[in-house]
């Protein structure tokens, strides 16, 4: 049965264990010297100087350079006075003493279009800012609390969208009354849906991402995630989607100048001057073609503005200047082991999280759907658990549980008792969940890649995750984070920590994920398929480094994986899940000697080995496919692929509870029939 989910989507519900093992408020972390240099900081005229090496930068920073000059001196610049009529000279063309002519009052065209670039650019600026500041908080609160509120704002912003901008502004106008203001007021609202839905659009996708799952799981607060990982993510887009909308605003804001509900005559504007030239477009062009001239300029200033700097701020689309660093493994032989945690006086057991028949459900259109299905098990003080079995068998799933970090609104534990140093999850507060997720828990996800952000550097990544959990001096941190670095076997540790994700191997990429996870010295470690986005060599390599550092800290780890090899190298226990139940769990040893289910059986024939007996043989595979989420069939899921069924009832009609099998715990009717 499906429950109200938590606020941090841990389900709440009404079966409880009693757990005696409280778990300690307080983890001192080991202690290290002050002693490195502080962290350095990029130059801001970095920016500056990539601008101007591009030519697109250079043309769009010399264009908008120019323009807002001409906003804040065009006043002082202006030849003539931009009021003054002269009767006598109407609507002549361009010549040396007017050099874009005069309009239909004898003013100077020239004079005007300085004058008003003032106003023009004003709005232009203004429009953008009133729709940033209210669009883009509003799209980041809808992707973080989803639910009613984003249905609101969401429907908001169609109904907005639903009408033409132009249409929109004039209505607002209408109703504001003409003035410079209220221009600025309405070109920036017809802007905000825009923002609202770019800044959401953004948000969600960087919230999927495993690097902000990895924040939320080091414990930082809402406002955190989306000032380090989600607005820095969305810098790039923001800057082009504000030039763009410069441009356009400056052309709505035009066009309600042009319908004289702008800018006030005589007051110059480049709008109201277009606006102005209206009568006079077939006769006497000029008097459009020059405030048109300075408003195409202007946006195309501002596009190649917009579209330089996001190629700047997005350092993954930027070609890597420097040579690429070769000579890494040689000189890690500088390995530093990360020291063991400090005891945790009241909590003594080796225990650490214990999970009772429970039930992880994901929320669908067809309802809240079991994933995992009542699961039992226990990840003790140093040992690894690896959890195995086919793709979609609900292994991430019970990860993601575990480490309390189920995705938000689309699933929740719906059912059973997870306890996570004694204490019982459904009663934790959403501020202890972040406690226990920043001191205890250490989460290394499957692609590195899209575990590291890519536009915060190595060490301002490593230093947050040290911080989350531990106030210190910024220079103790980066040693903390050099340590770690270390630690992990990366050569040049602090050369490293100002460089950003791009510039490392696959296999080093891991080595940081591994090192941010264990920033906090936590007690218990999951991994999501460390190594499967790695090659057979580097594979081998993280293991070892992540079986290593879970001995040495003594830390309960909880390992996913598809690779039976690598859970027989260097698991303690294994627990083979199918259709999201634990059909088989023991010690490795005992579960590979002589495994009893039969759906552990074709795992490990379907397993490639080398050098095993029979090698040259075809292997086997499993006939049939895993049941889909909410389709399982009723008994035993494994039945309808079962060749040891044979058709009988029991197995189509009762669900099989694991019971003790040789040493083991088995889940099948017909265990002793191997
Ligand atoms: N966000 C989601 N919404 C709905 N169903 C989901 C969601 N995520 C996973 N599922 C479903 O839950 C089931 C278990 O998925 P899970 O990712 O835990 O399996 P897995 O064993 O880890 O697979 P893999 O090895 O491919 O990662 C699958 O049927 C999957 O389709």
């Amino acid at each position: 049965m499906a429950r109200s989910a938590h606020p941090r989507n841990v389900g709440s519900h009404g079966i409880r264990t009693h757990m005696t093992l409280p778990m300690s408020e307080e983890f001192s972390g080991t202690r290290i010297a002050a002693s490195a240099r502080s962290t350095r900081r990029k130059p801001h005229f970095r920016v500056l100087r990539r601008l101007v090496s591009s030519p697109k930068g250079a043309i769009g920073l010399g264009i908008v350079a120019v323009m807002v000059f001409i906003a804040l001196f065009g006043p002082f610049i202006a030849p003539l006075d931009p009021y003054k009529q002269d009767f006598m000279a109407t609507l002549k063309g361009p010549s040396a003493a007017h050099w874009f002519g005069t309009d239909q009052l004898g003013r100077d065209v020239f004079s005007r279009i300085l004058h008003g670039a003032h106003t023009s650019l004003g709005i232009g600026i203004g429009g953008v800012a009133v729709a940033f500041l209210f669009g883009v908080p509003l799209g980041l609160a809808a992707a973080w609390f989803r639910g009613w509120f984003d249905q609101l704002v969401m429907r908001a912003v169609d109904i907005m969208l639903s009408f033409p901008d132009i249409v929109f502004a004039l209505a607002l106008v209408a109703l504001l009354g003409p003035s410079t203001m209220n221009v600025i007021i309405a070109v920036g609202t017809v802007s905000i849906p825009v923002f609202i839905r770019t800044a959401r659009a953004v948000a969600l996708s960087t919230l999927a991402e495993p690097f902000v799952e990895g924040s939320v799981a080091l414990g930082c607060s809402p406002l955190r995630v989306m000032a380090r990982h989600v607005l820095p993510n969305m810098a790039g887009i923001l800057v082009t989607l504000s030039s763009l909308l410069f441009a356009s605003t400056l052309l709505t804001a035009s066009g309600l100048s042009f319908l004289g509900l702008g800018t006030q005559p005589p007051e110059p504007e480049w709008g109201t001057m277009l606006g102005e030239s209206r009568s006079y477009i077939r006769s006497h062009p000029y008097m459009a073609t020059f405030p048109g001239l300075f408003l195409a300029i202007s946006a195309l200033g501002f596009n190649l503005l917009g579209e330089e700097l996001r190629n700047i701020y997005d350092p993954t689309a930027a070609k890597t200047r420097r040579a690429h660093w070769f000579g890494g493994l040689a000189k890690a032989a500088r390995r530093k082991p990360v020291a063991a945690p400090t005891a945790i006086p009241d909590m003594p057991q080796d225990v650490l999280v214990v999970g009772r028949d429970l039930e992880v459900s994901y929320l669908t259109a067809s309802g809240a759907l079991p994933a995992v299905r009542g699961v039992n098990f226990t990840l003790r003080r140093g040992r690894m658990l690896a959890v195995v079995g086919e793709s979609g068998s609900g292994k991430s799933t019970l990860l993601r549980a575990v480490g309390t970090i189920l995705p938000r609104g689309q699933a929740l534990i719906s059912d059973g008792t997870l306890a996570i140093g004694g204490e019982d999850v459904s009663t934790m507060t959403p501020e202890r969940l972040q406690q226990m997720r920043r001191k205890h828990i250490g989460v290394v996800f499957q692609d590195a890649s899209s575990a590291l952000n890519p536009v915060m550097t190595v060490g301002a990544q490593l230093i947050e995750a040290i911080l989350s959990g531990n106030p210190m001096p910024k220079a103790q941190a980066r040693s903390r984070a050099a340590e770690l670095l270390a630690a992990v076997q990366i050569a040049d540790p602090q050369e490293r920590l100002d460089q950003y994700p791009h510039q490392f191997s696959g296999g080093m990429k891991q080595r940081i994920v591994i090192a941010i996870a264990l920033a906090q010295n936590p007690d218990i470690l999951l991994a999501d398929e460390p190594t499967s986005a790695l090659d057979v060599t580097i594979q081998q390599q993280i293991l070892v480094l992540l079986r290593r550092m879970q001995q040495e800290s003594r830390m309960a780890m909880m390992l996913v994986t598809h690779d039976l090899g690598l859970v027989s190298r260097y698991a303690d226990d294994v627990a083979v899940i199918y259709g999201g139940r634990i059909v088989e769990t023991g010690t490795v040893e005992e579960v590979f000697r002589n495994p009893s289910h039969p759906y552990t059986r074709a795992l490990r024939a379907a397993a490639p080995r080398l050098h095993a007996p029979g090698e040259g043989k075809r292997l086997s595979a499993i006939t049939g496919d895993p049941p889909m989420l909410g389709q399982f069939p009723p008994g035993c899921s494994f039945a309808p692929r079962c060749g040891r069924t044979h058709g009988r009832p029991l197995c189509q009609t009762q669900t099989p509870e694991p019971r003790p099998v040789g040493g083991k715990l088995v889940a099948c009717h017909f265990a002793e029939e191997v």
